[in-house]
């Protein structure tokens, strides 16, 4: 097994400043995470400062206190760091905090930042900071780019060495829960509620729990059919209901640190309670009942559409599917459940509108679901650091209320003093020895944690830190890489598909360009191209969606002169001859567009190749590969759309480029 440290890479520094605090530490704290945190301490004192640290006697002596305060402004998972008299104090109300503040002092060491006069006071912005991992009991994961799973392997649970070095990285960024199976849950995947697994998870979880990290599961609604027996799966039926609570019980007995679970049900096949005519609310509610002895909650996915639609029907709208089963629950669920919404309506498109359960749904505990595997932004081949989409989608003003409206606010639980909330990304991680395949991608798993931790981090920021914790502290690599990384999300916007309409990539794998790939199919994801325009009426006259909104977005969606032009297509059907705010025709900005997205690539892997020799040779060559397939690629995506949309429109390209 090898894998690397990512942006826990430490490196030696050659100069001595900060050595005095690390002599010696001392922790008022004895609890697992208390010494996680000291270990991490001690650690990084070795492979940073070369000291070895030693544990003081009482807190005078040391040049590191970890000490637990009383302070609600700080918090259980909150921490403060403060230097005074050479010695820098770690406070917090819990374990966890202790961890993230130590993690976040070892952050300012390996970014060389001065520690004399520190003072700073952090909390989390959400209370759950989760990773999904659609990892397969075979070993595979359902789109992942970067190797197979390390949590599964021949259909059986694998914990090792690599375990704690995930748990380790995960908390670094402060994240505090993981489900480590796929929501697709099959097979023996099923059985990992029972028995069967139990030592092995349970040994995971013990590991997890050292990092302050909660294990859960994906579970199968139709298991008590499945596992127990049942005829039926009825949320409502006695007997299932009887099944679940055995079930539970025993579970959360055999792995103490399990937080709970997460559900896809009557999602793309997956068994749930539509089958006998019962809403979701009564899914999750069973589950929820049986697991609130236990502290467990139950994070149920609103991703349930009609993945079996007729493309020539107009009026059914995919879009719309989220609002139209949920919303009529708002309020009904369990205290104990969590709504999983996906950022967008469709499904981590480049480009999408927030959801509009986000700011619907006022009585629910709601979680933000984001994608970090990047299954329709590159897969991990193509540098796409998605922060700065993140950052868009919880900056969005839902208008839900007068004041705390953004997406942010909804999920901290701010806006209706939710406790039960947050946010999840699907997780881009894999054996590869790099975690991520894409060096680069690395970027979107420190970025989604320290962003959910706190969501008022800047991108640019983030992708700073990254940099000079992953390749050292470097003005010349910081600025490059930062410069490479947020530039990257803009570009890949311009050479695939535009304005918001999203897909036009190639069925099932969802790799590359295929205009028409997914527009005479079942799945509700069409383009409407002719040869006068294109884009998706969903105003009042066409699918209605933009009016799920609340007044001020509905009224700005609903009509073609206000909708925001990079989501124009989203929401309307548009001539190729209609002038965008810019000036331009829409089919002029499509073929500008494209001939820029792929120069940007270009720019790109100039900026990359300038830092050949200032870093690792190993890392240097694979991002290198991998930004000359993306330029090669990006041409791909710039011709085959340009060439569509010319061929449909007939109307050729102001400036003459070369269109097929
Ligand atoms: C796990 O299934 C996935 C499926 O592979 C993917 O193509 C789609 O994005 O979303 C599904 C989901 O989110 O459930």
């Amino acid at each position: 097994m090898s894998y690397e440290n990512a942006w826990l890479t430490y490196r030696m520094r050659q100069d001595s400043r900060d050595k005095k605090y690390f002599s010696k530490v001392y922790a008022e704290d004895e609890s697992i995470v208390a010494v996680t945190a000291v270990k991490e301490l001690e650690r990084a004192g070795r492979e940073i400062l070369g000291v070895r640290m030693e544990q003081a006697g009482c807190a005078a002596e040391a040049g590191i206190c970890l000490r637990l305060v009383s302070d609600p402004a700080i918090g259980e998972e909150g921490y403060q760091l403060r230097e005074e008299e050479g010695c820098i104090t770690i406070s917090s109300e819990g374990a966890r905090g202790l961890l993230y503040g130590s993690f976040a002092l070892i952050r300012r060491l390996q970014m060389e930042l001065p520690l004399e006069g520190l003072c700073m006071l952090e909390t989390p912005s959400n209370p759950l900071r989760m990773l999904n991992h659609w990892d397969n009991m075979d070993g595979s994961i359902e789109r992942g780019y970067s190797g197979n799973s390390f949590f599964f392997k021949d259909e059986k649970v694998i914990v090792d060495e690599r375990t704690r070095a995930y748990a380790r990285m995960a908390a670094s960024v402060g994240i505090n829960a993981s489900v480590i199976n796929n929501v697709n849950v099959r097979g023996n995947a099923t059985k990992l509620i029972t028995e069967e697994y139990g030592k092995e998870l349970r040994e995971m979880s013990e590991i997890f729990a050292e990092y302050g990290i909660r294990l859960f599961l994906s579970l199968n609604f139709a298991a008590p059919m499945e596992l127990g027996g049942l005829d039926s799966a009825d949320p409502l039926d006695g007997q299932v209901a009887a099944w679940w609570k055995d079930t539970m019980e025993d579970i959360f007995r055999r792995i103490p640190n399990l937080g709970g679970f997460l559900v896809k049900a009557d999602s793309e096949g997956r068994p749930g309670p539509f089958t006998y005519g019962r809403t979701h609310a009564d899914g999750a509610n069973v589950l929820a009942d049986a697991a609130a002895p236990y502290g467990g909650i139950i994070i149920w996915r609103c991703f349930v559409y009609n993945c079996q639609q007729d493309w020539r029907d107009r009026k059914t709208d995919r879009a719309r599917a989220g609002y139209d089963n949920f919303m009529p629950l708002d309020g009904k669920f369990r205290d104990n459940v969590i709504l999983q919404i996906k950022n967008g309506p469709m499904d981590f498109q480049v480009r999408e509108p927030v959801s509009s359960l986000l700011g619907g749904l006022t009585d629910t505990n709601q979680i933000l679901e984001v994608q970090i595997a990047q299954e329709y932004t590159g897969q991990q081949r193509h540098v796409c650091y998605l922060i700065p989409m993140f950052k868009e989608i919880l900056g969005f003003h839902t208008y839900c209320c007068g004041g705390q409206d953004t997406v942010a606010d909804i999920v901290s639980g701010r806006t209706w003093g939710q406790k039960s909330c947050g946010m999840a990304a699907v997780a881009n991680t894999g054996n590869d020895d790099n975690w991520t395949g894409h060096d680069l991608a690395a970027a979107n798993l420190y970025g989604f944690g320290r962003l959910s931790f706190q969501t008022d981090a800047g991108a640019r920021e983030l992708a700073e830190e990254w940099a000079a914790c992953t390749f050292g502290n470097d003005r010349v690599v910081t600025e490059t890489v930062t410069k490479i990384l947020m530039m990257s999300w803009p570009a890949y916007e311009k050479y695939t598909a535009p304005l918001g309409i999203g897909w036009m990539v190639n069925p099932n794998h969802h790799y590359g360009p295929n205009v028409d790939g997914y527009e005479y199919d079942r799945w509700g994801t069409y383009h409407r191209a002719d040869h006068l325009g294109l884009g998706i009426d969903r105003s009042r006259q066409g699918t209605g969606y933009a009016q799920q909104y609340r007044k001020e977005n509905a009224d700005l969606y609903e009509d073609i002169k206000t909708c925001p032009e990079e989501l124009l297509l989203f929401f309307h059907y548009i001539p190729y001859t209609y002038r965008l705010k810019s000036g331009k025709t829409l089919i002029q900005h499509i073929y500008d567009t494209h001939f820029e997205g792929a120069g940007d690539v270009e720019s790109m892997d100039i900026l990359w190749s300038s830092l050949e020799g200032k870093i690792p040779e190993r890392v240097y060559k694979r991002v290198k590969e991998r930004l000359e397939h993306q330029k090669e690629h990006s041409k791909e995506w710039r011709d085959q759309i340009n060439t569509y949309f010319f061929r449909k429109s007939m109307i050729p390209d102001e400036k003459g480029r070369q269109i097929y």
